[in-house]
């Protein structure tokens, strides 16, 4: 039948597997850890990448297009940028029958494609700052377990790149860029993200510091990094003699940024709203955000009612909203009903012989199901409000269900236990990497092993004398650990 096998409280791998398939987001592909992602899904894509794209725009960073292949001289260019990551890299090492003379890597990242031309286009401090972005793929041949959205082999992302003549430059990118990626959470998904800096041990080795949106999944109690905003220091620079004469006439290396989110985004999206009627998507990024469905009775005024529903639509439509009618005469309202909840369209509209007599329609809210009878007149008004409060109820919904599954501990016992109870867990930590490394192998399990999710910019009050939960020694940050993706 139309409706989901599996209960989201019950089997959420399963659920989820069969939500993004029954939803026409995703089709399973017969390469594992590649999905097909289908308009329903891209056109979520896009109305992100329309925003993000127009606010980078606004600060003057630019678009351009490296080459796919990597030169494996210039991919192994810094060990331990990326000695961790070899094991991901994918390689091509034949064309047709012929062996290639050197094998090329497919780009996991583009640092090390990128780098050596800034080096050569940055000579001055006039050529600063080079603000470019990308909207590509990248390939990384994970073995962990594939989800669609949440880790694939290949995935869309946007890559920035920055480069700046002073430090301070640098960090205030970090955050406007970081800013973005909250509002691509907070305002668009409804999703709430916490914003924060990665620790030593889960920043990105190449740079020098990390942040980050985490958001988190309630159901598999697992904290998902939502996007990153790095700021690489001077280490790129160093390798790839990026300098330039700063005005006093020296030599100065420059300092970089690169910044990233990920069709993981829509994955998140996904885990947070969705329910056993299927996908539930925010108003803000649904390509269909109202649905209109004729009624019709057998001696009823039919072609009245389907005029009805075309009005209705192109008032919608006309006032900005993306409506579509469903005339499919071989299918019946009711499974409509079930298909277009099963796609997550926020707002459906039903024109029946009742409403139309009484010029007027009968809206349903996908997140909470309640019925609502409105006068024609009103439509467009009374569905931009509707539509608005579906988007900050499905935030505000989210934002508490995360907030009870945040756990406050002090000691290593209650730690273990809020773990247990798939909590996301905030700790006063004595920010030592080993004590970091510890806790992982403590925690290790066929769960996976806790870490550290970030340290919160908004640091709660940390009174004289507090201790680490997991090292006992004096505690210099609350940090947030957890099981994650
Ligand atoms: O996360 C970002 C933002 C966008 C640009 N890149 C940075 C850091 C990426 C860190 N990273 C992440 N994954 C990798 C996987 C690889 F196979 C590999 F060769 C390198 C990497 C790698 O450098
Ligand atoms: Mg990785």
């Amino acid at each position: 039948g139309l409706g989901l096998s599996y209960k989201k409280d019950e089997n959420f791998g399963e659920w989820y597997s069969e939500v993004v398939v029954n939803g026409e987001m995703i089709e399973y592909y017969d390469i594992s850890g590649c999905y097909i992602l289908r308009p329903w899904a891209m056109s979520i894509w896009e109305i992100m990448q329309t925003f993000f794209d127009a606010e980078i725009k606004k600060m003057k960073i630019k678009n351009c297009y490296f080459p796919l292949f990597v030169s494996s001289g210039v991919l192994q260019k810094e060990k331990d940028h990326i000695e961790g990551f070899a094991p991901e890299v994918a390689w091509v090492t034949k064309s047709g029958e012929s062996e290639l003379e050197m094998p090329i890597a497919i780009r996991p990242t583009s640092e090390t494609v990128m780098y050596p031309y800034f080096s050569k286009w940055i000579r001055g401090h006039r050529d600063l700052p080079l603000r470019l972005n990308q909207w590509c793929n990248v390939v990384r041949w994970e073995f962990s377990n594939p989800t669609p959205f949440i880790r694939s082999r290949e995935f869309l992302w946007q890559e920035g790149h920055t480069a700046f003549a002073t430090k301070e430059e640098a960090d205030t990118e970090v955050l406007d860029i970081l800013e973005l990626y909250r509002r691509i959470y907070e305002e668009f998904l409804a999703v709430p993200v916490i914003k924060g800096k990665k620790s030593e041990h889960e920043k990105f080795a190449g740079g020098l510091y990390t942040t980050t949106v985490e958001a988190f999944v309630p159901n598999t109690g697992r904290g998902v990094q939502g996007a990153t905003s790095h700021c690489l220091g001077q280490n790129f620079a160093k390798m790839f003699e990026i300098n330039f004469e700063n005005e006093k006439g020296e030599k100065a290396m420059v300092w970089q940024n690169s910044w990233a989110y990920t069709t993981r985004t829509i994955g998140v999206m996904i885990m947070v709203h969705g329910d056993d009627k299927g996908l539930v998507l925010p108003p803000k990024v649904a390509s269909v955000q109202v649905i209109v469905i004729p009624v019709p009775y057998k001696d009823a005024d039919t072609k009245g009612i389907f005029d009805a529903c075309a009005a209705t639509v192109k008032s919608l439509n006309e006032s900005g909203i993306r409506a579509e009618a469903d005339f499919r005469d071989n299918y019946s309202p009711g499974w409509k009903y079930s298909h277009w909840e099963m796609k997550g369209v926020p707002l459906r509209i039903e024109i029946g012989p009742k409403d139309y007599a009484n010029n007027q329609v009968r809206a349903v809210r996908r997140d909470n199901a309640t019925k609502h009878d409105i006068p024609m007149a009103d439509v467009v008004e009374r569905v931009k409000d509707m539509l608005d409060n579906i988007q900050q109820s499905l935030f505000d919904a989210a934002k508490e269900k995360r907030d009870v599954c945040i756990e406050v501990v002090h000691t290593w016992e209650e730690f273990a236990e809020a773990l247990g109870q798939k909590k996301m867990i905030l700790a006063p930590w004595c920010d030592e990497e080993e004590v970091e490394r510890d806790v992982k192998t403590r925690t290790k399990g066929e769960m996976g092993a806790a870490k550290s999710l970030c340290s919160p910019f908004q640091q709660p009050e940390l009174p004289e004398g507090t201790l680490c939960f997991a090292s006992g020694k004096p505690a210099k940050k609350w940090t947030y650990w957890g099981r994650s993706y």
